[in-house]
């Protein structure tokens, strides 16, 4: 299916269960993937036959630059919902959230959830 990918939004935020994680912060990467078909935009060349992904990634960043939550799982869900709700051709989407480097002791490059959700009729 035709989709557009916004790769690689880094984002210093203060999500996180430990309070350390509240106040001291850390780098977040949002990788989302929008699922709309991009026919008529190919073909017409106009803007307004897509999602302006200029203005998803702005959106995108003031929710992960927001309200401070637990888990990465519900920011992701934040950001899915809000792409839904601001843009009527998005049929799916695929949000990644990375953290690359939670303060959990061990030897690993980084962490990261994904959601894949539809949209509901
Ligand atoms: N599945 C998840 N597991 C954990 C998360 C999370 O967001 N999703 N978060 C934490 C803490 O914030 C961690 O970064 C520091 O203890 C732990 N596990």
């Amino acid at each position: 299916m035709d989709n557009i990918k916004i790769n690689g939004i880094k984002t210093y935020a203060y999500h996180g269960v430990l309070e350390a994680e509240r106040i001291l912060g850390q780098f977040f990467i949002t990788d989302v993937v929008m699922y709309l078909d991009l026919s008529a935009a190919s073909k017409t060349d106009k803007l307004t036959e897509t999602v302006h992904y200029g203005e998803a990634y702005q959106m995108i960043e003031q929710i992960v630059k927001g309200e401070s939550v637990d888990l990465i799982e519900h920011l992701a869900e934040k950001v899915s919902t809000a792409l839904f709700d601001q843009y009527d051709k998005i049929i799916k989407t695929e949000v990644t959230i990375t953290k690359t480097n939670p303060p959990i002791e061990g030897n690993y490059d980084n962490v990261s959830i994904t959601l894949n959700r539809k949209r509901e009729d």
